[in-house]
């Protein structure tokens, strides 16, 4: 396994009666899997996305390990030379051009006052044009619609060569093409990626698995189909779905409806 959560909590207010947001989770995620992380609102997938990249310890207790190794026993620089992350509404605070935001992701990999390198540069220009946000290289990343703002941060993300990628809803701001040519280049790297998703549709058609979540707790997991039942949707969500496969894409196809619409 290429990264481990075993019995991760996080309790609001510490060890003591605090509410807990996140109830002894643990998973797995092996080197090249696209792995979901989906639930509904406020039921802690962020919380926990959190807690496996390295920027809130579980509290009271649980381990997270990378390769092996308690992710809070690396050096910031060390995870974050094998890891990235693209966070929800990371977009805010960067009052810079779209070309220094995503060279910041060679940062971890760069030495104090080093310049940028060749290197450095022709992987920024790279990634720039994978996300197709080429083009915008000379603007003000403050400058840029939320869509574009999404594009440069997965650029700087991929700028920073991850092993393992973590990204919190990366399809919102986004249209559907992009919507899907995102999800296909995360499928096409060469990376191991760990994704919340809101839409079950797009986690059921690139997630290897599933982790579905619900008040805390990790409810189930396995392969799309065997955890997007409706069952299992109308018991975490409250809504009734039909689920059937996709005639182009062969992947599970879920629709879904408040009961009260019914015919
Ligand atoms: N630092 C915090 N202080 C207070 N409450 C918090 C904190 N962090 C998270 N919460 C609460 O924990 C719950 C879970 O939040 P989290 O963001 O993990 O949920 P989520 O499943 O990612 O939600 P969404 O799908 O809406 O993004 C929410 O009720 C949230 O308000």
């Amino acid at each position: 396994m290429m990264l481990t959560a075993s019995d991760v909590s996080w309790h609001l207010g510490g060890r003591g009666e605090g509410r807990r947001i996140v109830r002894g989770a643990s998973l797995g995620v092996q080197a090249g899997e696209c792995v979901g992380l989906v639930g509904p609102n406020g039921c802690g997938k962020s919380t926990l996305l959190r807690m496996l990249y390295r920027s809130l310890a579980p509290v009271p207790g649980g381990q997270v390990r990378f390769n092996g190794r308690d992710i809070w026993r690396m050096s910031a620089r060390e995870f974050a030379q094998q890891t990235a992350v693209l966070a929800q509404d990371a977009s805010q605070g960067f009052d810079s051009s779209v070309w220094d935001t995503v060279m910041l992701g060679r940062l971890p990999h760069q030495s104090a006052w080093a310049k940028d390198s060749a290197k450095d540069k022709a992987l920024v220009r790279e990634r720039l044009e994978q996300v197709g946000a080429r083009h915008l290289a000379g603007q003000r990343f403050a400058s840029l619609s939320g869509g574009e703002k999404q594009r440069v941060l997965l650029a700087r993300a991929l700028a920073q060569q991850p092993q393992l990628l973590f990204l919190d809803e990366p399809t919102n701001h986004l249209d559907i093409r992009y919507q899907l040519e995102l999800m296909h280049l995360l499928k096409a790297l060469a990376c191991t990626v760990v994704v919340v998703l809101h839409d079950l549709n797009i986690a059921a058609q690139f997630c290897d698995r599933i982790y579905l979540m619900q008040e805390g707790a990790l409810l189930a997991c396995g392969a799309p189909e065997q955890v997007l039942t409706p069952q299992r949707i109308h018991q975490v969500f409250g809504v009734r779905a039909e689920v059937d496969v996709h005639a182009a894409t062969g992947r599970p196809r879920i629709a879904y409806w408040m009961e009260q619409h019914a015919a």
